[in-house]
């Protein structure tokens, strides 16, 4: 089977998107997906998007990380498949879509930067050195003094495959605060590895990290492969609406694969 492909990334989270309007490629195994993803042996990258026909919504995204498997929420996925879709015409400057966590709205802004509605959060774990929360995805917050100095792979690793997160697992981000910004470096469960950005975790960063002002905040997050945007609403400590990643999403190459 002869599959054409697009890759895209978004500050270096980077993804394989399918074309599937047709449903051709609904059938797909998680090891050929996992095969497609894989550096070495296939195009390479983070995860894998279907993007899908869907009555009453401009598209459908379909998500599974590297390893082959259907996942939660990915916020950079979800803008580098908006950016997909601006470019195949199926979408003018806004998106209207849906996710496994839900409807998304997104809009396309100049030189590739694409801002995406992320869903409402409603929970905040908060304990002495991290914080847990889900954005779409399961996020673990751990705050850092140097994270440039974090053994990302190892600690990352141990928490995600310790209880309470062993069989279900959870992201783990590790989080620096700066007067104006936050960094943040994330361990990724499906990749299981450090990615170079994750916009989920980046959120939950943001959220995590938010000031006890009730209305609007805006956070500027520095990752590894480059800089986003988180502005979000508190409603309380634990309420948090209208919330919006937002940071560049680009193509960088198409072609086709033989499976
Ligand atoms: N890179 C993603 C997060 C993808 C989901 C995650 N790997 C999981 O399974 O929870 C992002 O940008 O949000």
């Amino acid at each position: 089977m002869t599959i054409p492909f697009y890759k895209y990334q978004g500050t270096g989270n980077d993804f394989v998107i399918l074309d599937n309007r047709t449903g051709n490629f609904t059938q797909l195994t998680s090891v050929e997906i996992a095969n497609l993803c894989d550096r070495r042996f296939g195009i390479g990258a983070d995860g894998l998007m279907m993007l899908q026909l869907k009555e009453g919504y401009d598209f459908e995204m379909v998500y599974f990380n590297a390893d082959g498997n259907e996942g939660s929420m990915c916020g950079n996925g979800g803008r580098c498949l908006v950016a997909f879709a601006k470019d195949l015409g199926v979408i003018d400057k806004t998106a209207a879509f849906l996710a496994t966590d839900g409807f998304h709205e997104a809009l396309v802004k100049e030189n590739g930067w694409v801002e995406l509605k992320m869903k409402d959060v409603d929970k905040v774990e908060k304990f002495a050195d991290h914080t847990i929360l889900n954005t779409g995805s399961p996020h673990y917050i751990r705050w850092e003094k140097d994270i440039a100095k974090t053994a990302v792979f190892d600690e990352g690793k141990r928490i995600r495959y310790s209880p309470p997160f062993s069989e279900v697992g959870i992201n783990v981000n590790f989080v620096q605060l700066h007067d104006d910004a936050l960094s943040v470096r994330t361990y990724e469960r499906g990749v299981e590895a450090e990615t170079l950005s994750c916009g989920t975790g980046v959120t939950a960063a943001a959220i995590a990290a938010s000031n006890s002002t009730i209305g609007q905040q805006e956070k500027k997050i520095l990752t590894p492969g480059g800089e986003l945007k988180v502005k979000f609403e508190k409603k309380s400590d634990t309420s948090f609406e209208n919330i919006w990643l937002c940071g560049p999403a680009t193509f960088v190459f198409s072609g086709t694969i033989e499976l």
